[in-house]
């Protein structure tokens, strides 16, 4: 039965096992990499909720300068008067305790500002162009690229940057349009109310999304659980599998093969002996006077001499490859591959004698012990098919019978051939 259970290919489960097992991983895996995605891009739109939010705050802060007319505050050391706005009338004026007040424009605030915002809250905004009054307004590399674009259309542009300090930085940009108080300065450029004459730059700093290296972990740990309970339901379902694989080719009596399973095997052997042309030998064995057993002993006692003949025949077979079976009630056969006349003969000879030696009384019985007639038969080019070898047998058996009982027949027999090849034990 063990040695069933192993022979049962349950190599298929295990592939679809693996299979299975292999999709589970695919499918952690597509949800892990979806999860990052999201939040990547749910941490991109908050920062670029942030910027906004500040692009929106300078741009409202210029316009109420712009609004306001000019907007003075007292010559200081942080506040110098602006040399952008040299010429132009009134730039400084007295202020009310006798001290000197200078022009603020929309630029020159944002700038005083941008400063604060740098030193007091880390936060970097910048007024940047392509056509600079100032020369320190000249693009980097990235900005020049988003002016660029904004000039093909783009309404925006912001994205992730490594920090100096290992931080994540974002930077954004939005287009600043030419408007009135601009053109005060800007004029002389060529510029016309409503074009965009340059960007704000703003860029926050974030701290790292630890959030990725969560999802990463709780998504193996998912992958893995999941496997293990894949594999540990597969194990169990392969092995119930085998179970009943192996309980349908058994004949649940003695335990042997049943004659479901000799079938498959006669064909898998007729195959194999039709292609290589060695021989293949059969041998049928029917108990003798098993009714009369029965009648006399009991069916417990029959069963049970059923169960020992099984295990009998099954000890005097010599090679792995050797098959037996219950063939049926009180009938077992044997397959016996490469196997000429003269070595089938020799197992049937020894199947008697075992069983002679065994000396399982039988009252009823002429010969006073259980024994065992048999018909044997051998192919090598000379039946047209298995069943046509299997009948041989039966038939040879059948001789065995009539001719005595505890005897084995060697096939075939004809009822054409005036002289049948028939041997004897
Ligand atoms: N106890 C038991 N008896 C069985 C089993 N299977 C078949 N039999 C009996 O085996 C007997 C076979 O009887 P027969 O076919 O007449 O053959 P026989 O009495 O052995 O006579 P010969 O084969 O001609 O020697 C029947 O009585 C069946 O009931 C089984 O599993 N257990």
């Amino acid at each position: 039965m063990l040695s069933l259970l192993r022979a049962v290919n349950n190599g298929l489960i295990r592939r679809r096992i693996g299979l299975v097992v292999m999709v589970w991983c695919v499918v952690v895996m597509a949800s892990l990499s979806w999860n990052l995605h999201q939040t990547y891009h749910m941490r991109k739109e908050i920062a670029f909720e942030s910027a906004r939010a500040l692009y929106s705050q300078v741009l409202s802060t210029r316009l109420w300068n712009a609004t306001h007319g000019p907007v003075y505050v007292p010559v200081s050391d942080e506040v110098q008067p602006n040399p952008y706005l040299q010429g132009l009338p009134h730039r400084e004026i007295e202020g009310p305790e006798g001290n000197t007040l200078t022009m603020v424009n929309p630029a020159y605030m944002t700038r005083q500002i941008s400063e604060l915002a740098r030193t007091h809250h880390g936060v970097i905004f910048t007024i940047t162009s392509l056509n600079p009054l100032r020369p320190e307004n000249v693009p980097n590399a990235w900005q020049a690229d988003a002016l660029r674009q904004f000039e093909a259309g783009v309404s925006e542009v912001g994205f992730f940057v490594e920090g100096e300090a290992g931080e994540r930085q974002f930077n954004y940009m939005a287009p600043l349009f030419a408007d009135a108080p601009c053109l005060v300065c800007h004029g002389h450029q060529g510029y016309q109310e409503g074009d965009i004459r340059g960007g704000l730059a703003v860029s926050l700093s974030f701290s790292r999304d630890g959030r990725w290296f969560g999802l990463v972990a709780s998504h193996l740990a998912i992958a893995l659980l999941g496997s293990l309970i894949i594999i540990a339901l597969g194990g169990m379902l392969s092995r119930s599998y085998r179970l009943l694989s192996v309980s349908a080719k058994v004949d649940p009596l003695t335990n042997i093969p049943n004659r479901g399973f000799f079938n498959e095997q006669l064909a898998l052997e007729w195959a194999r002996n039709q292609r290589e042309k060695t021989h293949l030998g059969l041998i049928m064995l029917d108990i003798d006077y098993f009714k009369s057993f029965n009648d006399t002993l009991g069916h417990q006692a029959g069963d049970n001499c059923l169960i020992h003949v099984a295990n009998l025949i099954q000890a005097q077979l010599e090679r792995p490859a050797d098959f037996c079976a219950r063939y049926g009630g009180e009938e077992f056969v044997i397959l016996l591959p490469n196997t000429d006349a003269l070595g089938a003969w020799h197992i049937a000879k020894k199947i008697h004698q075992a069983l002679f030696m065994e000396n399982l009384q039988h009252p009823a019985s002429v010969f006073g012990r259980v024994t065992l007639s048999a018909g044997i038969v051998v192919e090598r080019g000379t039946f047209d098919t298995a069943e046509a070898m299997l009948y041989a047998a039966d038939i040879a058996l059948y001789q065995a019978k009539s001719e005595g009982r505890n005897r084995s027949i060697l096939g075939p027999i004809t009822s054409s051939s005036s002289a049948p090849p028939i041997s004897q034990v």
